[in-house]
């Protein structure tokens, strides 16, 4: 049944809003789209409802459910960071991870157990500790800069014929969370690379068998992607746990691969403790600066995080940063063959400002530097904006309460569809009469995002990201990508230290040519993130460019 008071779709007797999420799927790749079309229909605050029924035992198995949907930024703000104790994490969300991660960071609900995970991991995410982890980062960047570099002198001058880059990001993201989380690249760009040069006869996108553990990783990612359809949602860990045979497998050799370095790493503090203790503040990889902060913690009376949460947490990093950021570069690099003014601006700032880049690998301070590269800070902004690469963030309230004067009871899922916010609010409210509408407008003081233009929010622009005098503006526009409060994206530092690397150093090597429409498409399918269905790129590179024709340089 619907919530009284809150708008919502015109229902089908019995499925209510299924038939809706159901065409969704079908026509745009995403079920979500039809929460973004409820609420663009009815406002900051609509509903869809999930039938059939609203027994307290289909209810209990997921089915039955009025989702309310919150569609105003400054809401969504204030619900997010000022009423963290009304709105937890929502079941939804937990059940889909708790089989594989029972005790990882975004099944917990706010408790304690989690502020002590959280408190135990921060440091992870400190400028100190990330400037440690970007030497690996940037090595592996290198190699699928070298792996493009060999693929694209193998491009005939025929533009129709492009580089498959959906696998190559996607195994370059994995191999830089497997270094960073447990100190080891699974190595599938480098693999990749080895084939090619190994094979000159193979095409521009042939590539060679993705080692194991990649792939083993890619398979614990395909269950939980499997889940999010299932009809009961309660269900699915003790179903995945007992009787999947693929995730069985996956989760054992990931365990088993993680285990190994651990005691590895442990017996190495003790051999070296004998000979007077191995120097701290060494650590590259979030599995060491773990036990670099157990020994260090030693006999102090601190809690230590027991192995089963070491490897949840660690397996949640591998699972949580890899498919957001391959998702958000595979887009990156459709938007900048799209872009070409995008490419050159960037370009230049590349050279005038991180000339570095030609000698040696970029540190952590020159990357990170947002005043030093307002365009390379405004093009990673304007990709995750436009990515949409987590398109929601959901809670359950906790308690009865209200939202923009409408009651919401306990155990209400709040669905906040951050990736359209990004891109359709300002549109989507502007001229609306209708009394949630007013309010949230007048809450927002009636501000219009800076100088977004109507009609202009849904094209790639990072110049709206920067301010008159060229400087970076983090207050452009709604920002929501990573979430907001307590529950925002853990690792949000880490990632945006990848995509600037990742953004520097392809943009520093290559132009990435325009692509017919064909292999560029803007379709997407939502897995645990929103995908593009292509990924082609035909990259050149940038001392070719003033050669003549690029179809003559690339093969040259
Ligand atoms: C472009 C890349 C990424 C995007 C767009 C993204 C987005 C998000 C979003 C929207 C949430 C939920 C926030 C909420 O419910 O309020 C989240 C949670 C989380 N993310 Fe990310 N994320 C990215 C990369 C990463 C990386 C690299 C890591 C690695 C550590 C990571 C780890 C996490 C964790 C552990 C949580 C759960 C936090 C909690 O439950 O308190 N994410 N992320």
């Amino acid at each position: 049944k619907p919530l009284p008071s809150i708008p919502h779709n015109k229902l089908t007797w019995f499925l209510g809003d299924i038939p809706l999420l159901t065409r969704m799927l079908k026509e745009r790749g995403a079920n979500t789209y039809a929460f973004e079309e409820t609420a663009i229909r009815h406002g900051p605050v609509s509903q869809v409802v999930v039938g059939p029924g609203a027994g307290w035992a289909s209810r209990w198995l997921g089915f039955g459910q009025a989702i309310v949907v919150l569609s105003d930024s400054q809401e969504i703000q204030d619900v997010l960071v000022n009423r963290a104790h009304e709105f937890d994490r929502s079941k939804s969300i937990s059940f889909l991870f708790s089989g594989t991660i029972p005790e990882g960071m975004v099944v917990l609900p706010t408790n304690d157990k989690l502020k002590h995970h959280k408190r135990y991991l921060q440091m992870t995410m400190t400028a100190p500790y990330l400037a440690r982890m970007t030497p690996g980062l940037v090595e592996l960047m290198q190699e699928l800069v070298d792996l493009w570099t060999v693929a694209a002198k193998r491009l005939p001058g025929s533009p129709d014929v492009a580089i498959d880059a959906m696998d190559d990001i996607r195994l370059a993201s994995i191999d830089v969370i497997a270094a960073i989380a447990f100190g080891g690249s699974f190595k599938s760009v480098k693999t990749s690379l080895d084939f090619l040069e190994a094979t000159p006869a193979a095409g521009p996108s042939a590539r060679p068998e993705v080692p194991k553990l990649a792939s083993d990783l890619q398979d614990l990612l395909d269950v939980i992607t499997e889940g999010i359809m299932f009809p009961a949602p309660s269900l699915l860990p003790f179903l995945t746990r007992n009787f999947n045979k693929k995730w069985r497998r996956a989760i054992d050799s990931i365990h088993g691969n993680m285990r190994t370095r651990l005691n590895a790493t442990r017996t190495e503090y003790a051999e070296a403790a004998k000979d007077g203790g191995k120097a701290l503040s060494e650590a590259d990889n979030v599995l060491d600066m773990i036990l670099e902060r157990e020994r260090e913690d030693m006999g102090k009376g601190v809690q230590a995080l027991t192995e089963s949460e070491i490897l949840d947490e660690l397996t949640l990093f591998a699972l949580g940063g890899s498919e957001t950021t391959a998702t958000t570069m595979q887009w990156a690099v459709k938007f900048l063959a799209k872009h070409p003014a995008v490419q050159h601006k960037l370009h230049a700032e590349l050279l005038d400002n991180l000339p570095s880049l030609a000698v040696s690998a970029p540190s952590y301070a020159e990357l990170s530097n947002e005043t030093n590269l307002p365009y390379l800070t405004a093009v990673v902004y304007e990709v995750l904006r436009c990515a949409r690469a987590a398109p929601a963030v959901a809670r359950d309230a906790k308690v009865d309460t209200v939202i923009l004067g409408h009651p919401i009871p306990k155990g209400t899922q709040v669905l906040m569809p951050v990736g359209m916010i990004q891109q359709v609010e300002s549109d989507a409210f502007r001229g609306r009469t209708d009394e949630a509408a007013r309010s949230a407008t007048s809450k927002r003081g009636g501000r219009r995002w800076g100088h977004w233009e109507e009609g202009d929010v849904l094209k790639f622009n990072p110049e709206r990201w920067l301010r008159a005098d060229g400087s970076f503006d983090v207050n452009a526009g709604p920002w929501l990508a990573f979430g907001y409060g307590f529950r925002a994206c853990f690792g949000q530092k880490l990632a945006l230290l990848e995509l600037r690397a990742f953004l520097a150093m392809v943009q520093f090597n290559f132009f990435f040519a325009a692509l017919p429409e064909e292999i560029n498409t803007w379709k997407s399918v939502e897995t645990v993130t929103n995908h593009p269905v292509q990924c082609f790129i035909r990259p050149i590179l940038w001392e070719n460019m003033q050669k003549g024709s690029w179809a003559s340089t690339v093969r040259g």
